[in-house]
């Protein structure tokens, strides 16, 4: 394992931040820190960078004793969601920085700059100045930088946080093909659940200071531990007392299975090749349903019409009311 978490507590006055965290990290994998913002994502970041000083608790990089290291001495690369670059040096200077002060020979960081623009795509831009490049073309500079004195760590904190959609997009899967050619161990911080989905080897979804689910990105979604993992990766309804997925509830226009829910469809929406359907049960629950087209028109939806619900066979549910934990005596974390 490259990062070994144990027993982590943190508090800033009476507020718990992190609650008795352990956590193990392996080598050379992508790995996403999910949560809802003010979960403790951040600070757990801070605490393996050195950033910040744990309560309790230790952590090991590497096989090395890290918790009292100073940042420096952690091996640990960063870049942050506003990446402070230094505005009169230019990009491959910037990038140059870390050897230079740690007076690496001039020919050795001539071509490590050079090979680290390549694989940033910056090649082009090694001699404008920070201020004239976008920001995405920003970012992917920070993380040029931090490779630069070869971390065996990289922590990256919202890097894309400030980005819009598009950009994000982008980076994201140029972040994957750029882990999958360097393999150097990294942790990514995210709000965003189709982020971590998309990039991450492993997520640790962590909410009020604690640790929800630890597992592969296919995991979470099928087998999620509690309620708050399924509600924060993918869309979820409330059918019969469960959680479950739009997708995974069956329509029939006649009582067909055994405890089939009877509603009226009060909503018929097409978006796409989906349709999206409300149905009011006769218990005053509205549930949602994401049918294909195929789908809804062989049932002959139509709004008014009564149905009957019933989870598809093998459909993950969470009964509602599930959660693994109590909450840790903080302030309850709000939902983004
Ligand atoms: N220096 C500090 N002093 C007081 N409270 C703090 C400090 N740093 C963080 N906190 C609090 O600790 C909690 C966890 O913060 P943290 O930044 O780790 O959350 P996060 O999950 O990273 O959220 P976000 O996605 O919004 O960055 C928050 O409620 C925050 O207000």
């Amino acid at each position: 394992m490259s990062i070994e978490i144990t027993g982590i507590d943190k508090r800033f006055g009476d507020f718990v931040a992190l609650d008795d965290v352990s956590l193990s990290i392996p080598s050379g994998q992508l790995t996403a820190l999910l949560g809802p913002s003010g979960g403790g994502k951040s600070t757990l970041m801070r605490i393996i960078a050195g950033l910040e000083v744990a309560d309790a608790g230790t952590v090991v990089i590497e096989g090395t004793e890290a918790t009292h290291l100073p940042p420096q001495k952690r091996n640990v690369g960063f870049v942050f969601q506003h990446y402070a670059a230094f505005k009169h040096m230019t990009v491959a200077k910037n990038v140059a920085f870390g050897l230079e002060i740690r007076k690496r020979p001039r020919a050795e960081v001539k071509a490590k700059v050079e090979e680290l623009l390549d694989l940033v795509h910056l090649r082009q831009f090694a001699h404008r100045l920070p201020s004239q490049l976008s920001g995405g073309q920003r970012q992917r500079m920070a993380l040029a930088r931090a490779l630069a004195v070869e971390p065996s760590v990289l922590l990256l904190d919202e890097p894309f946080g400030a980005l819009d959609a598009k950009v994000r997009k982008e980076l994201r899967d140029w972040l994957r093909r750029l882990h999958d050619e360097v393999h150097v161990t990294t942790v990514f911080v995210t709000h965003d659940q189709e982020e971590a989905l998309e990039v991450a080897d492993e997520i640790v979804v962590i909410n009020e200071g604690r640790i929800e689910q630890v597992g592969a990105p296919d995991v979470l979604y099928d087998e999620p531990a509690n309620e708050f993992v399924m509600s924060f990766l993918g869309e979820v309804t409330t059918l019969d007392g469960h959680l479950i997925r739009p997708h995974d509830i069956d329509v029939f226009d006649h009582d067909a299975v055994l405890d089939a829910v009877p509603g009226v469809v009060s909503r018929l929406v097409r978006v796409g090749f989906e349709v999206r359907l409300a149905v009011t049960t006769e218990s005053r629950e509205e549930v949602s349903v994401v049918l294909t087209r195929a789908e809804a028109r062989s049932a002959g939806l139509r709004e008014g019409a009564t149905v009957w619900l019933a989870p598809h066979r093998g459909a993950q549910t969470v009964p509602v009311g599930d959660r693994a934990e109590g909450p840790v005596g903080a302030p309850v974390a709000q939902l983004q």
